[in-house]
C-alpha cells in the first residue's frame, strides 16, 4: 500500500543565493518499506524529510500522502493526517519542556487515532528503549542519548503508518541503535514504513532499500 509518493517535486531556498536541495525527485514509499537516505551535511536530507511529511511547502511537483494530493487538504485534513499517519524524529529536540517524558507520550497519544491514552502502551515502550526509570523526568532532565530515545518512543506510541526519522541514531551508542533498528524493523512487520536520513553508512545499510541524494538528485544505492 502506497503512504507516501513525490512526483517531479522540486524545492529550492532564496537566501542571497539560491540554493536547489531537491530537484524533481520522484520516490513511492510503500508499507513494508524501509528506506535509508544518505548524503553529505548540507545536501538536503533533511528537506527531503520535512517535504515527505508536508512540514515544507514544494515549489513544484506533487506529494501524496495516504493516496491523497496534499494539495486538496485542507490545514486541519492535514494536521490530523500528520498527527494519526505519521511519526516525526528530527534532529533537535520536539518534546515539550514543561511535561514529563510519560506526560509527553501521553499527550502525543491524546492527539492520535485513538485519541485516549493507553498508560500500559506507554510503560511497555518505555521499558523496551530503557526509559522506565526516567518517565517522571523533564526532557532537559534527560542525557542526550535518553532524549533521542524519548523522542523516538514519542513517534512510535501512536503506531504510525509512516515513519521518517532524521539522524535518528545520533547520540546513541551502538547498542541502543541496533535497538532502534530493531524497533523500526518491527514496526515495519506490523505494516509501517519507515525512512531514515543518515550519513551514517553503517545504519543505512540495515535499510532494505538505499538511496544516495546528490546534486538535488536521488539515485538508488545497490545492495
Ligand atoms: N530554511 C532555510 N532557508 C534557507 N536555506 C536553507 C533552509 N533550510 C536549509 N537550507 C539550506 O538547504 C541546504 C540543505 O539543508 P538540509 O538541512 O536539508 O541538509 P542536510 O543534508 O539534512 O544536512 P545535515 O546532514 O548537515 O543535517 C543547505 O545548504 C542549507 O543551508
Amino acid at each position: 500500500m502506497e503512504i507516501c509518493k513525490l512526483q517531479n517535486v522540486s524545492k529550492s531556498y532564496m537566501m542571497g543565493e539560491k540554493v536547489s536541495p531537491l530537484q524533481n525527485i520522484n520516490l513511492v514509499v510503500n508499507t513494508g518499506d524501509f528506506i535509508s537516505i544518505e548524503g553529505s551535511s548540507g545536501i538536503g536530507k533533511s528537506t527531503l524529510l520535512y517535504v515527505m511529511g508536508s512540514l515544507l511547502k514544494i515549489d513544484e511537483g506533487k506529494l501524496y500522502l495516504d493516496n491523497k494530493d496534499v494539495n486538496s487538504l485542507t490545514d486541519q485534513q492535514l494536521t490530523n493526517l500528520r498527527a494519526e499517519k505519521i511519526g516525526f524524529i528530527f534532529q533537535e529536540n520536539n518534546l515539550i519542556q514543561a511535561l514529563t517524558l510519560q506526560e509527553n507520550l501521553e499527550f502525543a497519544q491524546a492527539l492520535g487515532k485513538k485519541r485516549i491514552t493507553d498508560s500500559q502502551e506507554i510503560v511497555t515502550l518505555m521499558e523496551r528503549l530503557g526509559l522506565l526509570e526516567r518517565k517522571d523526568y523533564l526532557p532537559n532532565q534527560l542525557s542526550g542519548g535518553q532524549r533521542r530515545r524519548a523522542m523516538i518512543a514519542r513517534a512510535l506510541i501512536n503506531h504510525p503508518s509512516l515513519i521518517l526519522a532524521d539522524e535518528p541514531t545520533n547520540d546513541l551508542d551502538d547498542f541502543w541503535a541496533n535497538e532502534i533498528v530493531q524497533l523500526f524493523v518491527e514496526a515495519i512487520n506490523k505494516g509501517c514504513a519507515v525512512v531514515i536520513v543518515t550519513h551514517n553508512n553503517k545504519w543505512a545499510a540495515e535499510a532494505t532499500v538505499q538511496y544516495r541524494l546528490k546534486y538535488g538528485k536521488l539515485a538508488l544505492l545497490d545492495k
